[in-house]
């Protein structure tokens, strides 16, 4: 099943183009003494102004005939009381997992996507393929298009939505910081006006992140612990993320669950994470980078195998109760809340980097710093009582037995021919 192109099929809206070619023509011909040519420009003119101001869903469809059809044969729900999914993220790492497990029991699933840069697309094609192999067809759109999202809610009626699409990243935020503030913040708030407007409201699962938990000291961290200091824009926008939901659950009835999600890792993975990185780095015999904090203690994360993180977005959904709005009407009162996803056990940086050298058996040549002011925590830990009780949440996959998958992951997708694996 193809993916379609919003950005290939929209008109572009860029308001200066029209505005300079009008110009130009209106001075060529301010000479002709033709009114009527003055006026056939005119209306020609105001014709052009509409469609670039308008680069509506409805010219993706006219132009792309068969993309309706798709949408909606993905959309449609094999099992008695299914869901129909959004995924936003769909060719993201976590975001191609939901996909798969959603629809491998009978779910609709349709995916989202823009398919940035922010590293190796070929990746993201190579998941969107996988998807489409599973029947699952990923609209190539952004989350920032209102008109889209529209479109898409109209055709598809979506029971729930799973919005995992984000700039990611604890580092690249002091690199491209307007980035977060498109995604997780812009794009986070069209997809809510989006949400709350459909009718039927969908409800609303999406990721947050454990990096809200900041410079917080208090281990492990729990959902009702303090969140105000974030030490990155990523953390900063992902809290902004939690307080915009809420508004929309207050105002609008939106239900919501935000997932702090703690270092997910597995096959499939974003190559810009660590334990991805040293993987290619041991390979290719480069050294790697190892950060540790303040009076030389090692950093710790609380490493989170991917299926462990989808079974509790999939738990998520389950008990996601329905929204209370519709059409961007409240009618009372609706579910609000925030879980950790974590795996309870923290590892350092250090051992992670051991348990990949027993792996791929080659010895890491490390060179070690002291961590740099650019955003990381020293160590994450979470208290994941509150999923486990009210869905049974519990990880069963150690680092050793997760970086043991993805290890063999790795080099079927890699080889050992490390050509293609570039950032
Ligand atoms: O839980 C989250 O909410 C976040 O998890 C992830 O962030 P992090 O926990 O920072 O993962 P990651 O980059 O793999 O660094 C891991 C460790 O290796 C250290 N690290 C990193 C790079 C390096 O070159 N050297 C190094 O020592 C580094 O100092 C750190 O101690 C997601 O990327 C993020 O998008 C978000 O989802």
């Amino acid at each position: 099943m193809p993916s379609m192109s919003a950005g290939e099929l929209f008109l572009p809206s860029t308001p200066g183009k029209f505005k300079d070619k009008s110009h130009r023509h209106f001075h060529r011909c301010s000479s002709s003494t033709s009114t009527f040519f003055l006026w056939a420009l005119f209306l020609l003119a105001l014709t052009a102004a509409y469609l670039t101001f308008q680069p509506s869903a409805t010219n993706y469809f006219t132009t792309a005939p068969h993309w309706e059809t798709h949408l909606r044969s993905s959309a449609h729900i094999h099992r008695p009381n299914g869901f129909s999914v959004l995924v936003t993220g769909a060719a993201g790492f976590v975001g191609s997992h939901v996909s798969l497990a959603l629809k491998k029991r009978g779910d609709g699933v349709v995916g989202l996507d823009n398919f940035n840069h922010y590293y190796d697309p070929a990746l993201k094609s190579a998941r969107k393929h996988l998807l489409s192999s599973h029947h699952i067809f990923i609209v190539d759109g952004d989350i920032n298009n209102a008109k889209l999202l529209a479109k898409l809610f109209d055709i598809a009626k979506f029971t729930h939505v799973m919005h995992l699409a984000a700039q990611a990243g604890v580092r690249y935020a002091m690199e491209n910081p307007h980035s977060y503030i498109h995604s997780n913040i812009a794009g986070l708030v069209t997809l809510l006006e989006a949400s709350k407007s459909a009718n039927p409201q969908p409800s609303v699962v999406w990721a947050s992140s454990s990096s809200v938990y900041g410079l917080n000291e208090k281990a492990p961290f729990s959902e009702s612990d303090r969140t105000d200091k974030p030490a990155s824009l990523y953390a900063a926008t992902k809290k902004a993320g939690e307080e915009i939901t809420h508004t929309y659950n207050h105002i609008y009835g939106l239900s919501i669950t935000g997932l702090r999600f703690f270092t997910v890792y597995g096959p499939w993975g974003r190559p810009d994470m660590a334990y991805f990185s040293f993987t290619r780095n041991i390979l290719q015999g480069k050294p790697i980078t190892v950060y540790r904090g303040k009076n030389h203690a090692d950093l710790a994360r609380d490493f989170t195998y991917i299926d462990d993180v989808v079974k509790g977005c999939i738990g998520s959904l389950d008990t996601a109760k329905k929204s209370t709005g519709s059409g961007g009407k409240k009618r009372g009162p609706a579910q609000f809340r925030i879980f950790n996803l974590g795996n309870t056990s923290p590892v350092t940086v250090p051992m992670m980097v051991g348990i990949l050298e027993k792996h791929l058996k080659i010895k890491a040549k490390k060179n070690v710093l002291d961590m740099p002011g650019n955003g990381d925590v020293p160590f994450t830990h979470a208290n994941i009582s509150y999923a486990h009780n009210e869905f049974g949440y519990n990880p069963t996959t150690d680092l050793q037995t997760g970086l043991k998958k993805f290890v063999k992951w790795y080099l079927s997708y890699y080889g050992y021919n490390h050509a293609k694996s570039g950032n």
